[in-house]
């Protein structure tokens, strides 16, 4: 159990005590015996041990324990307890409060009408019995848990008007939900709600509050209602409870309230009582949010009903102009049987098992592309090149549906499916994919009769060609005998090779002898035929230690033909741009593929690539033996293959390049990346359970040629180096991650000027600890037809952080910065999309593996854990998916700035542990612990 949970469970228990009038209690044994016999199984929560409870307490500052007394640290109360903001200062004695700036200042409140009681009311005399002020509603967590239990099958009769109470409020009410909105943070904002007792009989108002907490919400009564202090009703009578909202950020606030009655009498059993809902869904919403607010609202895309047995032709579209495609051969499994499946991946199985795998992966691409067919959907003419035509597809930039250049998709005209008419399909050939919409090449026939606007229903095809290059690499790795390399023993090895000294490009590198003695190992080539191994957490140099590799190896055997891959599009670049700072380009290739959209491709390569005048080229074999190098990414693929980011990509997209190509004696594989940052991307549930989402580096990292020597406790530098030095973080910012996912393993060997540049940033909610987790209640909308998310609240704030970077910048001994050295990282693109409205330096957690920046600001978007799901599924979102999240906080050098809803990514494992770590363990040796609690915004500390 996490220590937040344990945490809570300590905090419930010291609620458990006040609601007894027990907290004077100090004696330890006394107290476990409290927590054993009367709270800890109480309702049928499992809840952990006293020590482990009281653990949490002290780890968090929230008690300290001495000669067998446990003292309480009186700010619980104020942090947790009262999680509705305790009032600042009162009108009169037991009045109500009136905090600045009041709205409803002066106005009188009474039980009848509004106003403040002339004397104190009985509360006062209640709440003070135990020396302690309890008036404010404090959180019945029993109630709570009960109420959200119910929730989901009695929401009617929880927020209906019964046994004659009416809750009516100065605002519309429209089923059960108050809603307003605010314009600024410095409004407040007072909702008056009425309790009225219609029946004909007296009824008691026992106790009313929040069933989540919140703190920029306050209720509160003038007779300071709890279960101690019950008002009586009269038939006919009218009580107001209000609820104040001061936002302190923008953003969207909801909230429950729970109001208890009961019977009149005294001895009444707290099983007469009966509760009434109501919801309030507050929101603070400035200018700027409401220009990146929906442009309208959601309407999810008709879906296409069951395909029609309809007789059908297809006519053929216009293709994009590409270079020489073959077609290739769908391969089906030869054999399928539990006993293949469950036998695990053995060389003896290795070609029918990943065979059949990639079959069950394709078959559900299938069965999920269909998903996103369109119906009555309309298509204009694009207005640059007449000859295409433009269809809205909302999603395509997320892949949600995946298309890309080259594909194609059917199209029929609305409304002509006819029983016996033999219908026209239109296969449109995409030619370009925009961030919403593709532009299709038809055929003549369709173009001719087009009307501009004309609707049409859409299919979406699976392009094949990646499943069957796969599925041939994996045929091909057979026949060509790549058993050794790929399922390597080291029996078959060669002699001990002869390391040689060399001068390295980056002299860097000669300082840090693991990279050093990898590069030596890779030239000398030591593991064939087993691949090299480079692997080590971020920021460690595993792609500079690949590119030095390579460069050495071009510098000592200048005859040599060398591969370089990466599993996408942005890495490769990444490894060319490195490349180039000491080949000459003339020795280096970049090789797109043709679903590459031109305009993407780096000003730096443009002229070492395939590049041709309108589009891609492919030069033919002996064209690209002259050169030295090819760049590509895996599935658009020597004696000498490197795979960078080899942890991101399936197995057998990394053995496209491998397969047929490689000289499976002589030749050399090095596989560089971190199996704890982004792996492949699957969606079918058995291939993923059968092995697919294990990559080649994961699976070979646990043959014990791969792993530490037993003897030594050290890795056998000949086949495989970890790499440990972080050369791109202050520690701070990797604190986190280093525990959560490295065992405490990374060295801080950053650049000491660069990675201390924001220490001393006058934002930083504490000096020397350059992290922050900004608390923001937004709301995840998605906008039009697109199934993309975007939460307006976040925008704000992290254009916030933008303006204080960049007017701070190279004041008070701060750094210059520029944008380009500030990365903005969302998960989704609708967010990304909003965010570029008004800044162009943000990019998706893909394209930001393997880069870096001096300052990241990441925007979760998630505010809601309806659809944490749906993330998991398409492999979105950083919530449940550790890998992306450990990408995303580990790409600054001196600033990371987290904004996000922390109570819904503490639903999450990791970021619990994150947010954890953060708030309530010292993160750096010299922080003191309650320093370190200011690293989130005191609003949402309360709330955790
Ligand atoms: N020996 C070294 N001395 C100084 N700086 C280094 C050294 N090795 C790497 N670096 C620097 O560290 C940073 C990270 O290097 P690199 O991108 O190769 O790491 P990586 O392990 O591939 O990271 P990630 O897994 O996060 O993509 C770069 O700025 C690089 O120049």
């Amino acid at each position: 159990m996490t220590l937040s949970k344990r945490r809570e469970f300590g905090l419930e228990f010291y609620e458990f005590l006040k609601d007894t009038n027990r907290t004077s209690i100090k004696n330890k044994s006394k107290l476990r015996d409290i927590y054993n016999n009367e709270f800890r199984n109480s309702d049928g929560v499992k809840r952990p041990n006293f020590s482990s409870v009281l653990y949490a307490l002290k780890l968090s500052n929230k008690a300290r324990v001495y000669s067998g007394q446990v003292h309480f640290n009186p700010t619980v109360r104020e942090y947790y307890l009262d999680q509705w903001r305790r009032p600042t200062r009162s009108v009169q004695n037991g009045g109500l409060i009136t905090s600045t700036p009041p709205v409803h200042n002066g106005v009188q409140l009474n039980k009848y009408t509004v106003g403040v009681p002339s004397s104190p009311g009985p509360a006062q005399t209640a709440s003070t019995q135990n020396g302690v002020t309890s008036h404010t509603p404090r959180r019945d967590w029993k109630l709570a848990n009960k109420i959200l239990k119910m929730y989901n099958s009695d929401r009617a009769e929880l927020i209906s008007d019964r046994r004659g109470v009416l809750i009516t409020s100065d605002h519309p009410v429209k089923d059960g939900l108050i809603k307003f909105s605010l314009e600024s943070v410095t409004e407040v904002h007072i909702v008056h709600l009425f309790l009225k007792n219609s029946s004909s009989s007296p009824l008691l108002f026992t106790y009313y509050s929040a069933l989540h907490r919140m703190s920029c919400f306050t209720l509160q009564d003038t007779q300071k209602v709890t279960r101690n202090n019950p008002l009586q009703l009269a038939p006919g009578e009218q009580y107001e409870v209000q609820l104040q909202f001061r936002p302190k950020h923008p953003g969207f606030y909801p909230a429950a309230l729970v109001f208890e009655f009961k019977p009149p009498h005294s001895s009444s059993p707290p099983s007469l009582a009966f509760h009434l809902l109501r919801f309030v869904e507050a929101q603070c919403v400035t200018s700027l949010a409401r220009e990146l607010g929906p442009t309208a609202p959601y309407r999810p895309r008709p879906i296409m009903s069951a395909e029609a047995s309809l007789r059908y032709i297809v006519e053929d579209g216009e293709q994009p102009e590409r270079g020489l495609c073959r077609k290739m051969v769908a391969i089906s499994p030869s054999l399928w049987s539990r006993s293949l499946l469950e036998g695990g991946l053995t060389w003896e199985s290795y070609k029918e098992l990943l065979q059949l795998l990639l079959y069950l992966e394709a078959i559900q691409m299938e069965v999920d592309i269909k998903k996103y067919n369109m119906t009555k959907s309309p298509m204009f003419r694009d207005k640059a090149k007449k000859s295409l035509l433009v269809l809205e597809v909302p999603g395509v930039s997320e892949n949600r549906p995946s298309v890309l250049r080259g594909d194609s998709l059917l199209v029929t005209k609305w409304g002509e499916g006819k029983e016996g008419k033999v219908l026209v399909k239109y296969r449109g050939y995409v030619h370009r994919v925009e961030l919403e919409r593709v532009k299709l090449g038809f055929n003549p026939k369709l173009l001719s009769s087009f009307i501009d606007g004309q609707k049409f229903d859409v299919e979406f095809t699976v392009n094949r060609l990646t499943t069957r290059l796969q599925q041939r690499a994996a045929e091909l790795a057979f026949q060509h005998n790549l058993g050794n390399t790929l399922f390597p023993s080291g029996g078959t090895t060669t002699k001990t090779p002869k390391l040689q000294q060399l001068w390295l490009y980056d002299k860097a590198l000669e300082q840090n002898p693991e990279q050093y003695s990898a590069v030596q190992n890779i030239v000398a080539g030591s593991s064939r035929p087993a691949p090299y191994l480079v692997f080590g957490p971020p920021g460690t140099g595993k792609t500079v230690t690949l590119v030095e590799a390579i460069k050495q190896v071009l510098k000592t055997k200048g005859s040599s033909h060398i591969l370089a891959c990466a599993p996408s599009n942005s890495a490769a670049d990444l490894l060319c741009v490195k490349l180039l700072e000491h080949l000459e380009k003339r020795k280096l290739f970049r090789m797109y593929a043709s679903s590459r959209n031109p305009d993407d491709v780096p000003t730096a390569i443009v002229d070492c690539c395939n590049m041709g005048e309108h589009c891609f080229v492919f030069p033919c074999k002996e064209e690209l033996m002259k050169y030295s190098i090819i760049i590509t990414t895996l599935l658009t693929a020597g004696r000498h293959v490197f795979v960078d980011e080899a942890g991101h990509a399936v197995e057998t997209e990394t053995i496209i390049p491998l397969a047929g190509l490689l000289d499976p004696d002589n030749g050399q594989v090095v596989l560089a990346g971190d199996p704890k940052q982004l792996g492949p991307i699957i969606r079918s549930p058995l291939a993923i359970k059968y092995g697919l989402g294990v990559s080649l580096l994961e699976r070979l990292m646990k043959v014990s040629l791969y792993q530490k020597e037993e003897s030594t406790g050290t890795f056998n530098n000949r086949y495989v180096t970890k790499l440990l030095r972080n050369y791109r973080s202050h520690p701070s910012i990797l604190k986190v991650p280093n525990e959560l996912f490295y065992e405490g393993e990374l060295q801080v060997f950053a650049n000491e000027m660069i990675r201390n540049s924001y220490c001393n940033w006058e934002h930083l909610p504490q000096k020397g600890f350059p992290v922050v987790f900004h608390g923001v209640a937004g709301r995840d909308e998605r906008e039009e037809n697109s199934p993309s998310f975007f939460n307006v609240a976040e925008v704000e704030v992290l254009m916030e952080y933008m303006r204080k970077l960049l007017q701070g910048q190279g004041k008070r001994g701060l750094a210059t910065i520029s944008p380009k050295d500030i990365g903005i990282i969302a998960p989704y693109r609708k967010q990304v999309e909003k965010i570029r409205k008004a800044l162009k330096i943000v990019g998706s957690v893909e394209e930001f593996q393997g880069q870096e920046r001096r300052v990241i600001l990441v925007s979760t978007v998630r505010s809601s854990a309806k659809y944490i799901q749906t993330d998991q599924r398409f492999s979105l979102g950083f919530v449940k998916n550790e890998k992306r999240f450990n990408v995303a906080v580990t790409r600054a050098k001196a600033l990371l700035v987290v904004v996000g809803n922390p109570l819904v990514l503490r639903g999450d494992p990791a970021w619990d542990r994150y947010v954890d770590r953060l708030l309530f363990c010292p993160p750096t040796v010299e922080t003191e612990e309650s320093e370190v609690q200011q690293q989130l915004d005191p609003e949402w500390r309360n709330e955790l």
